[in-house]
């Protein structure tokens, strides 16, 4: 059995303009202490997929298909089953840190009461276990650290302290919502590597949700492109990064800065926008910026096939022309 597999999931929006499909038929599986980078520009419904997990949807939202968690479905459970899955199996931390940290209570406070809320630990136990995972995410002086307010913290230690905090229950599943957006590109290297090493010493899986292709290199296993609520392509990373079969994939990889070319030029970008949720075009949603675009891309939504070990990819243009067409 899988830690988690996705089976169809959907994710809609009533609004007053109408039905929004932020998410349409999700497939992937995760296996105790895999990472999984959801890849995509803004709207592409990377953090819809997490919040239907986490049974985090806003009001207007609703699912469908399964997240089959240790074999259970997590989807619509009542409220308190939802709270003890989020505070012991599935914890999720945030771009920002201060959507997780109360502003005016110490941060030993909130730790420790995670651990006595859900953990039964005394206070003294509390205290010395939120010491030991301050430690264990690199944060100096842990001990002293625990008598001092979130602001006292640069970003790139609150965001340790939130995932301290995420992991003290020694979650099977962390989810990481652009967890390094907003740090400088130091910072987010030291965010990175020490997620990749939380990954190893507590074999916690993860799903790390990225704008940033870039970012999942080091850290996943599998990689899932997502385009307008839609797989484009889905596959371990060595797939997706030195064998893409998606123009979009591709793209995307393009955008990237690499240390072997020539940082005077000026790195491509994917023309045009992604399209309007609401007012979907018929066919394949990336048609309008795609170098490859057919009469077939502009009549029907390509299926999502699966091949070889179990990656999946949605696209009319062939594949054949990728593997010899030289997009590395
Ligand atoms: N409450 C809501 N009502 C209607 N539409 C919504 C609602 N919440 C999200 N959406 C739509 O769902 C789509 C997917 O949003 P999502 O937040 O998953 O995108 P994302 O890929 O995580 O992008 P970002 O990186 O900007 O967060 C967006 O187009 C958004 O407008």
């Amino acid at each position: 059995m899988s830690l988690l597999e996705v089976k169809d999931l959907q994710v809609h929006f009533s609004t007053p303009e109408g039905d929004v499909t932020a998410v349409n038929n999700l497939n992937f599986t995760l296996e105790a202490g895999q990472t999984l980078g959801i890849v995509g520009e803004s709207g592409s419904g990377k953090s819809q997929t997490a919040f239907s997990i986490m049974g985090l949807l806003a009001k207007n939202g609703r699912t469908g298909g399964q997240a089959l968690f240790e074999g259970k479905q997590v989807l619509n459970l009542p409220e308190a089953e939802l709270n003890k899955i989020r505070a012991e199996k599935i914890s999720m931390i945030f771009q920002d840190p201060m959507t997780s940290l109360n502003p005016y209570m110490k941060v030993g406070t909130q730790l420790m009461e995670v651990l006595i809320m859900h953990k039964g630990c005394s206070k003294a136990e509390a205290f010395e276990e939120s010491v030991r995972m301050l430690d264990a995410v690199k944060m100096p002086e842990a001990r002293k650290r625990m008598d001092m307010f979130p602001h006292e913290f640069s970003g790139g230690m609150r965001q340790r302290v939130m995932i301290a905090m995420a992991l003290l229950c020694r979650p099977k599943l962390l989810i990481a919502d652009e967890p390094t957006t907003a740090l400088d590109v130091t910072v987010q290297a030291q965010i990175m590597d020490l997620l990749n090493d939380l990954k190893r010493d507590f074999n916690t899986a993860i799903i790390m949700i990225t704008h940033d292709l870039g970012v999942v290199a080091g850290v996943c296993d599998k990689v899932m492109v997502m385009y307008a609520g839609q797989t484009m392509e889905y596959g371990t990373v060595d797939e997706i990064f030195y064998k893409p079969t998606h123009p979009y994939t591709i793209g995307l990889l393009e955008s990237i800065p690499r240390l072997d070319t020539d940082d005077t030029k000026e790195l491509p970008i994917i023309p045009g926008n992604p399209p309007n949720l609401l007012n979907l075009p018929t066919g394949c949603p990336f048609q309008d910026r795609c170098g490859h675009v057919t009469d077939s891309c502009r009549k029907q939504v390509p299926n999502l096939e699966t091949f070889g070990n179990g990656r999946q990819r949605a696209c009319f243009w062939s594949h054949e022309l990728v593997t010899a067409g030289g997009a590395q």
